[in-house]
C-alpha cells in the first residue's frame, strides 16, 4: 500500500521530522507557554516518571477543588448523536430552546428509519477515557441513537410546532438555551451557540471543511463523500479531517505573518528551511501527543480472533488509506503535502485513539424533566398533561433514565441505552498528560455548571504540591484482571500500588 501512497517516499524528510519526537526542552517549553496562554494555575507538565509526560501539582489542592478545564484542540461530536442533541458545533454547549431540541429529536426520530448498519468500524471507544465513571461498553452509546421500539409517536403537527417556536412548554423559560447561529458557509452541517463561536471554528478548521454552498461545487462533492464514508465506517476520521485543516490553516497564518514581518524589516530566508519550520510549529498541538500509527495501537476487538491479527490490521490500514484519499481529493494542499501522507494520518488516528477523551455535555432537556417531576400537586399534574404525551414519543429508555436519576439508582443499562447528553470524541492537550492510576487522585467529572465541552479535572482526594495528578482510564472498581485486561488496550500493564498488592 505505501507504493500506491507516494508522498510518503516524496517528502521522507519532512515526514521524519514531524515525527521524531519533541525533545524535553520543547515539550517544557511548548506546555509552559500554553499554561501561560490559559492563564492555568496550579499545574505543570513534566516528564519525570516512567511513562513520558504526567501532570504535576504546583500548589495543594483540596478533595473536590477544580484541577483543570481544559478547552480542547479538536473535537466532534459522535453522528448519531447529531439526530438527538443539537449543539454549539464549536463549544458544544446545547443551542435554541428546550421546544427545539424535543421536537428535532423527534422529528429526527420519525425521519430515521433506523440505519444502525451505519456503525463504526474500528471504533475507538473503548479508548476514550469516560468524564464521570461508567466505562462500560460505550460503542453503544456511540453507535446507536434511542432504539426504543415502545414510543408513542405524537402528531406530526405538534412535532413541528415544537420545532418552530408555536407550542411553548411550560417552565421551559427557566431552562433558557442560547438562539442557534447557522453556519456562516451556508452548511446545514454546522450551528453555534454565538457569532464568536461561528467566527472561531472558520478560522480554526470549518472553512476547509464547510459543505455549503459558497464553497466550490467540487470540493464540495467531494467533501461530503469523504463524511459519508467517515459516517459510514469511523467518525475518528472526521476528527482527524478537523486536525489536519486546522494544521493547514496554522501554518498559512504562521507563515502569512512571518512574511509580513520579514517585509516590513527588509529580510529574507531560505524558503525550503522555513517552510519546514512552519509545518513544525503549526504541527505542535499534535507533536506533543503521545503517537503510535493507528493499525498498530488500535486494540484487537473481542470478535476478531487473536490468529487474525495481522489481517485485521491491515484492514485498519487499509480503511484509513480509503479515508485518506477522499481527504486528499477534497482538501489537497501542495505546501503541506505531508500531512497527507499515510504515515501522518495513521499517528493522527493512533494519536486519538491513545489519548482522547469521551466528550460528555449533560442536557438540559434531562434537567427540565427533573424540574418538572420536582412540582408539587395541583401543579404537577396540570403540566404533566402535557409533558407526559412528549416524555412518552422520546420512548421508553428516555423515561427509564429519568426515573433512574430520580431514584438517584446508577442504572447502567439506562445510561448506555439513553442518548440525552452530547456525545463524542475529542482532543484536549493537558488532559492527554494525566497518566493512569487505579487509585487516582483526580477525576473527569462535569460538575452542574460545566455547560459545554471542556475537559474538567476535579480533585478526588487533597493533593499535595509537587504530586503527579493521575486518573482512572478504566472503572477502577473492577476486578484486578478486569482492570488490566482494559488498560491492555492502551497498550501499558499497570503497576500502581493497588494493583501491585491485588496482583495475584
Ligand atoms: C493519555 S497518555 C498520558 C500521557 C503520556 N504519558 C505521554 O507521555 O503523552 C496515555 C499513555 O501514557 C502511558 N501511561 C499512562 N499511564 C500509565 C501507567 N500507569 N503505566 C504505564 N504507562 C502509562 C501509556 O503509554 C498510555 O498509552
Amino acid at each position: 500500500m505505501d507504493s500506491i501512497c507516494p508522498i510518503g517516499s516524496r517528502c521522507a524528510t519532512q515526514i521524519s521530522a514531524l515525527l521524531t519526537p519533541p525533545s524535553p526542552f520543547q515539550l517544557q517549553e511548548y506546555y509552559h507557554n500554553l499554561l501561560s496562554a490559559r492563564q492555568c494555575s496550579g499545574i505543570t507538565v513534566k516528564q519525570e516518571g516512567n511513562f513520558g509526560k504526567g501532570l504535576y501539582a504546583d500548589m495543594d489542592f483540596k478533595e473536590g477543588e477544580l484541577v483543570l478545564k481544559d478547552p480542547m484542540f479538536v473535537g466532534v461530536q459522535h453522528t448519531l448523536n447529531k439526530i438527538d442533541c443539537l449543539v454549539c458545533s464549536f463549544c458544544f454547549r446545547f443551542i435554541g430552546s428546550i421546544e427545539l431540541q424535543i421536537g428535532r429529536r423527534l422529528y429526527m426520530q420519525q425521519l430515521k428509519a433506523n440505519d444502525s448498519d451505519g456503525c463504526n468500524v474500528g471504533n475507538s471507544s473503548k479508548h476514550c477515557h469516560d468524564m464521570d465513571s461508567s466505562d462500560e461498553d460505550k460503542s453503544s452509546q456511540q453507535c446507536t441513537s434511542d432504539s426504543s421500539k415502545t414510543k408513542v409517536p405524537l402528531p406530526e403537527a405538534v412535532v413541528e410546532s415544537l420545532m418552530n417556536g408555536q407550542l411553548v412548554l411550560p417552565f421551559s423559560e427557566k431552562f433558557s438555551l442560547p438562539p442557534a447561529v447557522p453556519c456562516p458557509g451556508g452548511c446545514r452541517e454546522a450551528y453555534y451557540c454565538s457569532m464568536s463561536c461561528a467566527e472561531a471554528d472558520w478560522d480554526s478548521s470549518h472553512s476547509l471543511l464547510c459543505t455549503g454552498e459558497s464553497s466550490d461545487p467540487a470540493h464540495r462533492e467531494a467533501l461530503l463523500k469523504f463524511i459519508k464514508h467517515a459516517n459510514e465506517t469511523n467518525d475518528i476520521f472526521l476528527l482527524a479531517a478537523k486536525a489536519i485543516s486546522s494544521t493547514i490553516l496554522r501554518y498559512h497564518k504562521l507563515k502569512a505573518a512571518s512574511f509580513e514581518e520579514q517585509l516590513k524589516h527588509n529580510t529574507s530566508c531560505d524558503s525550503n528551511n522555513s517552510n519546514l519550520y512552519f509545518l513544525l510549529e503549526a504541527w505542535k498541538p499534535i507533536w506533543m501527543g503521545h503517537k503510535r500509527r493507528w493499525w498498530d495501537c488500535i486494540a484487537l476487538p473481542d470478535d476478531v480472533d487473536p490468529s487474525d491479527e495481522a489481517s485485521f490490521r491491515l484492514q485498519i490500514k487499509e480503511l484509513a488509506f480509503e479515508s485518506l484519499q477522499l481527504l486528499k481529493t477534497a482538501i489537497f494542499d501542495r505546501e503541506c503535502e505531508p500531512f497527507f501522507s499515510l504515515e501522518i494520518y495513521g499517528h493522527i488516528i493512533g494519536m486519538f485513539e491513545l489519548n482522547n477523551l469521551d466528550l460528555v455535555v449533560a442536557s438540559p432537556v434531562e434537567d427540565y424533566f427533573l424540574y418538572i417531576d420536582d412540582l408539587t400537586y395541583p401543579n404537577k399534574e396540570e403540566v404533566e398533561k402535557i409533558t407526559q404525551p412528549i416524555l412518552d414519543a422520546l420512548g421508553e429508555n428516555y423515561s427509564i433514565y429519568c426515573e433512574a436519576l430520580l431514584k438517584l439508582v446508577l442504572c447502567l443499562y439506562c445510561l448506555n441505552a439513553s442518548n440525552l447528553e452530547v456525545k463524542g470524541t475529542a482532543f484536549f492537550p493537558l488532559q492527554s498528560c494525566l497518566n493512569h492510576s487505579c487509585c487516582p487522585n483526580a477525576k473527569a467529572f462535569k460538575r452542574d455548571e460545566d455547560k459545554d465541552g471542556q475537559a474538567t479535572i476535579i480533585a478526588q482526594r487533597s493533593i499535595c504540591k509537587g504530586e503527579e495528578i493521575t486518573i482512572s482510564y478504566v472503572d477502577e472498581d473492577l476486578p484486578f484482571e478486569e482492570r488490566q485486561a482494559s488498560l491492555a488496550d492502551y497498550g501499558f500493564r499497570c503497576r500502581c500500588p493497588k494493583c501491585i498488592e491485588e496482583e495475584p
